[in-house]
Formats: structure tokens, C-alpha cells, sequence
């Protein structure tokens, strides 16, 4: 039986360009998280070093490298699960822009490479070539915990209702995606699809986000949130560095697909594209 409620934590990190010192600040804020009872506690995308395609490489680290050491260590000590937003993480050649989850005991549940690479050039706005420097993953991440089945997506990766409805269909009960939406996608898009992923899967979503910080050559957008099966916003932080604790109540993924059974009624006979 999953638990009904889970106290949530979020860090909306100030990410400066000192990979040891945001390790250290991640892991103050991520105390301070589960000193107000966050049993599960999320870190934005890119936490240890700005989101620059310069900065992945020097600051990127094998499997079992710094980061992953200090989150597990830490997952262990505080007894929470922490979702570690993401790192650029090394194979051979290749950098993967990966999330990494850790138990209560500090054991890694998960290990989400973001598979849609945020490749964008918005006329007036953001420029972006994330498959300069990243490859993407080829897995969709579902991970099993006390409080049920939770789907993985980094950033980008939440623009893609086919990725987030197979994670429903495969059992998901709530999509965590560490993210860094920027000044032009964020005010347009961000509250929007994490409210339309809620809306259309029936489940919780959560983007974490970093601070935001007006020096950096990409600005982040801030406003990390959670979403409700209903659609509605149940936390929203604004644009500085802040930790937000949220109680979600998840009998209300099984009320809400009760009431408005949309998920059982879709008329697969009919959706193939021929
Ligand atoms: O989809 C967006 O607008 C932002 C995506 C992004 O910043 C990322 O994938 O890192």
C-alpha cells in the first residue's frame, strides 16, 4: 500500500560557477528541506554548474563521481529520497544531461539520461544547441517508491505528451522533471505544461527550476511548481533562491480518475496514424 501523502521539498537553487560550492549550497538547502518533514526533495536541472554548453564538459563526472557521491551520502544520512536534479554526466566520449535518484538508504533508484535534447533557435528569443555538447538517452525512466510510480522527464523532455502519456499508461502517478526554462519559453509555456500534463494524465507534476540569475548568458525562469491531477497549481515559488515544502495529497489521482474517467475512456480503435 503506497502512502497517501507526501511531503515534497524543492530547492530552486542560485547555481553559480563553482561546481563545489553549489554541491555544498544544494546540500545545505536539501537539510533545510527535510528539517520541515520533505520525505522526497528535487534539485533543479543543471544544479552544479551554470546551463552553458562551455561549462558541461570541466564539470562533468563519471558514474560514481562527487555529486552523486555527496547525494547518496546524503539521501542515506537525512533518511529522504532526493531526486538530483541533473549533472553532465561522462561516458567514454560522450556527455549525457542525466538525473540521478536516490533512496532513503542512499542507493541510486534511477538514472533518467534526458532524451529530447533542447535544440531550439526562438526568432527574437532563445538560441540553444544542447547536441553540441549533449547526446541524448535512449531509456524512459519509471521508478518505483512509497509513494507509487513516479515518471522522470528533464526539461525539454516534458514538451512531449507522447513521453509523459506512456509513463501514465506504464503506472506513473507523478512526473518529476528538473528543468531550467529560460526568459522567453518560461513566462509563454512553463505554468501551461506542467497544467496540461496534470490536466491531461490525472497525476502530479513537479518542475524545479534554479533561481534566477540576471548575469548568467542563460537566464533561468524560475517559478518552480507543482500541479495537481485537477490542473490546479498547488505551489509556485517565485525567481530567487528558495526551498518549498508541499504536502500533495494523492488520493486525488484516484478521486479525479474516478470522477472524469478520461484515461478508460479513449478510443484507441480509432487514434492510429496510418
Ligand atoms: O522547453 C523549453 O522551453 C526549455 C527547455 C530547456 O531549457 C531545457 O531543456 O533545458
Amino acid at each position: 500500500m503506497d502512502s497517501m501523502t507526501l511531503k515534497l521539498g524543492q530547492v530552486q537553487l542560485m547555481v553559480g560557477r563553482d561546481k563545489a560550492e553549489n554541491l555544498r549550497r544544494a546540500c545545505v538547502l536539501i537539510r533545510r528541506a527535510a528539517e520541515q518533514g520533505a520525505q522526497l526533495v528535487m534539485l533543479p536541472e543543471m544544479f552544479c554548474c551554470p546551463y552553458e554548453n562551455e561549462m558541461f564538459r570541466p564539470n562533468s563526472e563519471e558514474q560514481g563521481g562527487p555529486a552523486q557521491q555527496a547525494l547518496s551520502a546524503l539521501s542515506r544520512e537525512l533518511g529522504i529520497w532526493i531526486v538530483g536534479g541533473t549533472i553532465p554526466e561522462r561516458e567514454g566520449e560522450r556527455l549525457y544531461n542525466t538525473c540521478y535518484v536516490y533512496d532513503d538508504q542512499g542507493r541510486q533508484a534511477a538514472r533518467h539520461r534526458k532524451i529530447h535534447l533542447f535544440d531550439v533557435n526562438v526568432e527574437g528569443g532563445q538560441y540553444f544547441m544542447e547536441s553540441d555538447t549533449f547526446a541524448p538517452g535512449n531509456d524512459i525512466t519509471l521508478l518505483d517508491t512509497p509513494w507509487g510510480r513516479l515518471g522522470l522527464c528533464v526539461c525539454f523532455d516534458l514538451r512531449f505528451e507522447e513521453l509523459c502519456r506512456v509513463m501514465t499508461l506504464r503506472g506513473a502517478r507523478m512526473i518529476l522533471a528538473p528543468a531550467a526554462f529560460n526568459m522567453t519559453t518560461g513566462p509563454a509555456h512553463w505554468e501551461l505544461l506542467l497544467r496540461q500534463r496534470a490536466v491531461d494524465n490525472q497525476l502530479f507534476t513537479v518542475g524545479t527550476a534554479p533561481a534566477r540569475d540576471e548575469s548568467g548568458s542563460y537566464v533561468a525562469w524560475g517559478h518552480s511548481m507543482v500541479c495537481e491531477p485537477w490542473g490546479g497549481i498547488v505551489h509556485q515559488c517565485g525567481t530567487g533562491e528558495e526551498v518549498a515544502v508541499t504536502e500533495l495529497e494523492l488520493s486525488r489521482i484516484d478521486a479525479i480518475r474516478r470522477q472524469l474517467p478520461i484515461l478508460s475512456a479513449r478510443r484507441t480503435d480509432l487514434y492510429e496514424v496510418r
